[in-house]
């Protein structure tokens, strides 16, 4: 991989690698423009096959969350953070305090939190060598797992889509496919649940599909049949690029919107999927009300306030969709154009100088 290259193609500010031999920390942090504030976006734990697959994966997510972070009207910017490493068999309190310690280093320019393979205990940990996490326990005054919050805000953005291809939000008696049943996607079927919505999961995991199975009445198909069932929703809720040229043709939903990062392989998937009349949620959209939650954090948790704020994910779905149509763009690129308005006009706002701190004069009065 030409590391500088790409960086350069999508405009990231930096790539830090984080290495501690004696806990096994092979951490890769990536920032991608902090523009709008501190680049605040998940740590991932995962067995990538590579470190080439590690790097792209960090650099896609930050990516991703300067985006998600943008469109929510959030005051950040965004980065991401991956471990290398099987989160079930690796993990230890050193790896932690030292992947802690690198995030202190960079003085807040990075604020993590969890995502796929990381947990609240782990933030805990991270917490004792810095302040730049959040996601941290309840106990500390903090938001806890962001994961039954993303669910909520993925359930609310999921009526606004389901308006726009039904005409009513309602998802009584609707069939939703959801791929992946973890975290997230348990939550988010609870709520489905709730609404009177009829349930088809899949997920590697036979634990997991077992657990909506009981509970919420679902119907299980392998992982590989998920695409092609019958259904009115799909709701990808497992890992990236699951919308792709083997996948497209198998789809029968009018409507996608789940909680998955990057989920469109390549952004062609989204202009194919638009010319099929297919509703899609943009996932950095949908999926923001986790990242809402541990924002919060940074003034002082307050739940209610933090919920307002993801309640509005069912507007910010409506705004995409009024600005693919007002401009005859796939919804995809119109979260993009929200997004990249938003960073421009602030980016522009800054130009003034205003004296934070060191000015250029103050040398002076040193001599
Ligand atoms: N946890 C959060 O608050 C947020 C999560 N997301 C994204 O949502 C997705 C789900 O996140 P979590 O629920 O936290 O993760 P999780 O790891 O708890 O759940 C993912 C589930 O997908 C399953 N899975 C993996 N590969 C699969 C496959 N090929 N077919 C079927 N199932 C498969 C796993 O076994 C697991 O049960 C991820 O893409 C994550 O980045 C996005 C925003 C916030
Ligand atoms: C706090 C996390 C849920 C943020 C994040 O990494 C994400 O939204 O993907």
């Amino acid at each position: 991989m030409e590391i500088f290259k790409y960086m350069e193609q999508y405009d990231y500010e930096q790539l830090v690698f984080c290495q501690d031999k004696e806990s096994g920390l092979k951490a890769i942090i990536a920032i991608h423009d902090t523009t709008l504030g501190p680049a605040l976006g998940g740590t991932r734990m995962w067995m990538y096959e590579s470190e080439d697959a590690a790097i792209e994966d960090a650099l896609r997510l930050a990516r991703g969350m300067t985006y998600k972070n943008a469109a929510a009207g959030l005051n950040l910017g965004g980065g991401k953070a991956v471990i290398i490493g099987d989160p079930r068999k690796d993990k230890n309190e050193a790896m932690f305090r030292a992947f802690g310690r690198f995030i202190q280093g960079l003085n807040g320019r990075y604020i993590t939190a969890e995502d796929v393979g990381t947990t609240v205990a782990d933030m805990d940990i991270i917490y004792e060598e810095t302040d730049y996490v959040t996601g941290i326990s309840p106990a500390f005054g903090s938001s806890g797992n962001p994961s039954p919050v993303t669910a909520y805000g993925v359930y609310r953005g999921m009526k606004a889509a389901a308006k726009e291809a039904f005409g009513s939000d309602s998802l009584e008696g609707k069939v939703i496919a959801v791929q992946g049943v973890g975290n997230v996607a348990y939550n988010l079927c609870r709520h489905l649940h709730e609404e009177g919505a009829k349930l088809i999961v899949t997920d590697i995991n036979k634990e997991a599909v077992q657990r909506v199975v009981e509970e919420f009445g679902a119907k299980a198909v392998d992982p590989n049949d998920i695409y092609g069932v019958d259904c009115d929703i799909f709701a990808p809720c497992a890992l990236g690029g699951i919308i792709n040229d083997q996948t497209i043709p198998q789809l029968k939903a009018k409507v996608i919107a789940g909680a998955a990062n990057n989920q469109l392989r390549e952004a062609r998937h989204g202009d194919i999927i638009h010319e099929m009349g297919i509703v899609y949620a943009p996932d950095y959209v949908i999926n923001a009300g986790g990242v809402i939650n541990v924002a919060d954090e940074l003034y002082g948790y307050n739940r209610e306030r933090a919920m307002k704020k993801v309640e509005q994910i069912y507007n910010n779905i409506e705004k995409v969709i009024e600005i693919a149509k007002r401009d005859g763009i796939p919804t995809y690129q119109a979260a993009d154009r929200l997004a990249e308005e938003r960073i421009a006009k602030m980016r522009q706002s800054r130009s003034q100088f205003l004296q934070n701190g060191q000015h250029i004069l103050s040398r002076r009065r040193t001599r």
